[in-house]
């Protein structure tokens, strides 16, 4: 896909199971939301192969639009109409919409219910949104930042409906810049930089495959370091940061964790604890995408 001379996905190849949770994550500018909006029907792409629920976006738009919910970034609603309204609008788009009062009781919106698009803050603008891209039962979710704005409570929301609509089929795309929120809901996750997926996996074996896992261990200080450097891995190395505590780093898996046991073991020094220290999803992406600002 490209703007004028800005190629913003560039050969992009990812595939989503159905019933799943997917997240694509990447720097600002890495080009998630023009790769949605792809999916959405919303851009033509100018090469490759798109297919949603097996159809094709653009051509097939009539068809998918009852199987397909969209939250945008940006609104979706127009500004003189009031929220209630709006969804029922929407509601009324479907042959087997959500009931309405109960999807504003569920997402905590009586309280603006009657409040135009105009008025309303951004976190609520976005909880209309979301209700919005669920209230005509969609197969299939995307959501672009679903809880960018939103305060803890709504964001916590926003994850359980994400889950709950899991566990009745309905698989999920979305974006997001927090990698907890990826962490917690996803089933898959794509890292996206410069318009390509540069990794791809669930929450646990991106994290896990870094070489940044580390094995920290308390014991006496002051041990002489060189024979149990010698008995590691290649990639692995050790240092004594602090006095008598040991840091391990390297691909972190059980051989090494029993070998530097045991070589504290061979020394007669008593480990006074032992911890495997993982990455976390944020650190696999700060190491893929580099820390450079965009
Ligand atoms: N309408 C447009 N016209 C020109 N360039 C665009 C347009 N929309 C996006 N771009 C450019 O395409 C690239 C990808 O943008 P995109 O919005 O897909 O990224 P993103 O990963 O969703 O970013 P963010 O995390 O900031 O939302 C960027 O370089 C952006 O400047």
């Amino acid at each position: 896909m490209r703007y004028g001379d800005v190629t913003a996905v560039d050969g992009l190849t990812l595939r989503v199971e159905p019933g799943t949770v997917t997240s694509i994550l990447g720097p600002n500018g890495a080009g998630k939301t023009t790769t949605i909006e792809t999916c959405e029907g919303f851009r033509r792409p100018h090469a490759g192969r798109v297919r949603v629920l097996g159809l094709d976006p653009v051509a097939d738009a009539a068809e998918l639009r009852p199987r397909v919910g969209v939250m945008l970034q940006s609104g979706g609603a127009w500004l003189g109409v009031r929220t209630e309204e709006m969804l029922r609008h929407m509601a009324s788009l479907h042959a087997h919409p959500l009931d309405v009062p109960a999807l504003i009781e569920r997402l905590g919106m009586g309280s603006f219910a009657r409040t135009s698009y105009r008025r309303l803050s951004g976190g609520e603008r976005q909880r209309l949104s979301l209700a919005m891209a669920i209230v005509g039962r969609p197969e299939l979710l995307f959501l672009d930042e679903p809880s960018a704005g939103l305060d803890p409570q709504s964001r916590r929301a926003t994850w359980d409906l994400v889950a709950e609509l899991r566990e009745h089929g309905v698989t999920t795309v979305l974006t997001t810049h927090f990698m907890d929120e990826a962490e917690t809901l996803s089933d898959f996750v794509h890292i996206v930089d410069s318009g390509r997926v540069i990794a791809s996996g669930s929450p646990g074996e991106l994290s896990g495959d870094g070489s940044r896992n580390t094995i920290r261990v308390t014991a006496r200080p002051g041990l002489a370091l060189g024979p149990l450097a010698d008995r590691l891995p290649t990639g692995s190395s050790i240092e004594e940061p602090v006095p008598g505590q040991y840091v391990v780093t390297g691909d972190v898996c059980p051989p090494l964790v029993t070998a530097v046991a045991r070589w504290f073991s061979d020394q007669d020094v008593l480990v006074e604890s032992m911890l495997v220290e993982r990455q976390s999803l944020e650190d696999r992406f700060l190491e893929l995408t580099g820390k450079a600002l965009r």
